[in-house]
């Protein structure tokens, strides 16, 4: 095939043949782009996957060591088909773990854990409204221990039950204007605010609504679109959404040879979530722990693009730093899953203008592109004998026994910690029977500043949160497993998101075979991106075959 060269890259290698040719090349070896490196191995596309770190999953690193099983990045997930599809398919269905449906996510507010509403199955706290959004789009109605005041009940029952004032024609509101409208300024404050930041790490006031919870903004959509309610009441737009999902649910039914699950329940492998990208690298032919070259593996490791430009027969000519040097990929499509930051040089050539969209995707707020906040991972592990002895409301027993998801702390509380995911509860094995492992997120949108503490600085502000949560005065110093940094954690959809998806999606159209896809584009949830992955494979089979 013909050189490419271009001026802008005056000391480009010409190459006459490169060091590979494949139907496919996928960019970025996370949970994205192994699941679609598998879906299109497995469909008899040649494809090779291309991983600039030294293994497969990106931000899914699950550890094991001296009896303790923990993750450095995500903790779980909340089960959809496309998991269980996929770990029939890669034979480690016997490997999924679920956690208890019924094991609540609390809410620390004045000294004390509050549960939230949990679905089927759960003990649903007594005395108020419960009135709580699942990340699915579904309004869960109910009773709400104390968490909310009396007044602060009735604001969201009127906003709930009988109608809010109607959003402002055209706006691209923040989660905090969509809340206080329709539900008022508490529930914002106690269980939206804790809910952002156990999802983004982000602030409800920089992040848009639509986009960054657009299954749950719709739901007021849907509650105008229902004839005999004119006001707006989401209770009704809650019961259209929940319809609809039964709908779907029905239409596209789980196959039977997959394990039984619960949509949405929280689940992981008992090994942690990195079996599943380890078991995607075996298929491809990597073996775990191998990150050097291996003959008929369809995956590279440490190879990091750092060009992509189109070729004369209108396909696309990679480029590599590699740990045997700069190599080449030809390829007919290319996909890439790589982290908007690390791409927007790389796609220059190819795609100026969403290059410069993407230009400073990356640390420095108030700029183009998608912002990505620092998020510290922090495991550590205390005797179950050093936690408060309290009992915790709605009869879940002792509090010493952990029994929910984890806890989330409202910024208005004066934890730094923004939550605590309470790992030894949720799955078997991960930790002695007489401990408690507890996975720390802290820093986030709205503390970037924890990115320059030293090591030892955040392990002693995650143990004072414990502290104030979870552990008597006398409590000793935590078994520290683990403390990862992820300099840029999980894109921010924030106002204006949607708008520059949209532009990007224009100019996609001009490199027909090229897709820019990742966790800024098609959702930041764990099983979002195994979905993609599916559903791309299908979008890259059918170009091909035409
Ligand atoms: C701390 C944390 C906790 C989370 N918790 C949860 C949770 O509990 N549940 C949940 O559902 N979701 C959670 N998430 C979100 C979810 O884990 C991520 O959205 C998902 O793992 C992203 O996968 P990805 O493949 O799209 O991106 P990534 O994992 O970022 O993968 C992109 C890959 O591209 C590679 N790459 C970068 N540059 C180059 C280059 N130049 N050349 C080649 N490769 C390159 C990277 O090394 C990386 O492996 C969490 C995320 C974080 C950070
Ligand atoms: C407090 C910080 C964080 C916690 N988790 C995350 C952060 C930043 C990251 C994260 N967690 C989830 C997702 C996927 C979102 C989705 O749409 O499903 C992301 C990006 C999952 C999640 N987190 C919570 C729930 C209820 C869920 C969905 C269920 C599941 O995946 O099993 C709430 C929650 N997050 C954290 C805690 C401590 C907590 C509740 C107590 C930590």
């Amino acid at each position: 095939f013909a050189p490419t060269h271009t001026l802008r890259r005056p000391n480009l290698r010409l190459h006459s043949t490169a060091d590979n040719e494949v139907d496919c090349l996928v960019i970025g070896g996370g949970i994205s782009g192994s699941t679609l490196a598998h879906n299109l191995h497995r469909s008899g596309v040649n494809m090779l996957l291309t991983e600039a770190r030294d293994y497969l999953g990106g931000n899914v690193k699950s550890r094991k060591e001296d009896g303790f099983i923990w993750e450095e990045g995500p903790n779980s997930f909340a089960t959809q088909p496309s998991i269980v599809r996929i770990a029939h398919e890669l034979n480690i269905d016997d490997q999924l773990v679920f956690a208890d449906e019924s094991l609540p996510p609390w809410v620390h507010h004045n000294g004390k854990l509050h549960p939230l509403p949990k679905g089927k199955g759960g003990k649903g706290p007594k005395g108020q409204l419960e009135l709580v959004f699942g990340s699915n789009g579904v309004l869960k109605f109910g009773l709400l221990g104390d968490l909310l005041s009396i007044p602060g009940t009735i604001r969201a029952g009127i906003g709930a039950f009988l109608g809010h004032p109607k959003a402002p024609e055209g706006k691209d509101e923040t989660i905090r204007e969509w809340v206080t409208r329709t539900l008022g300024e508490e529930v914002f404050l106690r269980c939206i605010d804790p809910f952002v930041s156990g999802v983004y790490a982000g602030d409800p006031e920089t992040l848009s609504m639509k986009a960054a919870l657009g299954k749950i903004a719709r739901i007021e959509k849907y509650s105008y679109d229902i004839e005999w309610n004119k006001f707006g009441a989401i209770f009704y737009g809650g019961l259209a959404r929940q319809v609809e999902l039964t709908k779907e649910r029905k239409a596209d039914p789980p196959d039977p040879s997959w394990v039984d699950f619960e949509y949405g329940n929280p689940g992981s492998f008992k090994e942690g979530l990195s079996t599943l990208p380890n078991a995607i690298s075996e298929g491809l032919g990597q073996p775990v722990g191998v990150p050097d070259f291996v003959s008929g593996s369809k995956v590279r490791l440490q190879w990091k693009i750092t060009s992509l430009q189109s070729d004369s027969n209108g396909g696309y000519l990679a480029t590599y730093d590699t740990p045997e040097g700069e190599k080449t990929v030809k390829a007919k499509t290319v996909v890439s899953t790589a982290p908007a930051h690390a791409l927007s040089e790389v796609i220059r050539p190819v795609l100026p203008k969403v290059s410069s969209l993407l230009e400073s995707s990356r640390k420095v707020r108030q700029q183009k592109g998608i912002y990505h906040p620092p998020v510290y991972a922090v495991t550590v592990a205390y005797p179950k004998k050093a936690f408060k002895d309290v009992e915790l409301a709605n009869h879940f027993g002792p509090l010493r026994d952990l029994p929910g998801f984890g806890s989330l702390n409202p910024r208005t509380e004066g934890v730094r910690t923004l939550g605590t995911l309470w790992s030894s509860s949720l799955f078997p094995g991960r930790c002695p029977k007489d401990y408690n492992l507890l996975l720390n997120y802290i820093g986030g949108s709205r503390d970037v500043g924890i990115a320059d503490l030293s090591v030892e600085e955040v392990i002693n502000e995650v143990d004072k949160g414990c502290r104030q949560v979870l552990l008597k005065e006398d409590a000793p110093k935590p078994k520290v497993l683990g403390a990862k940094l992820w300099p840029t954690a999980i894109p921010q959809y924030e106002i204006g998101h949607l708008e520059l998806m949209e532009e990007l999606e224009r100019e996609e159209k001009n490199t027909p075979g090229l897709w820019i896809c990742g966790n800024y584009r098609s959702g930041v949830a764990f099983p979002d991106c195994v979905t993609f992955g599916y559903d791309h494979a299908k979008v890259v089979k059918d170009f091909l075959q035409k």
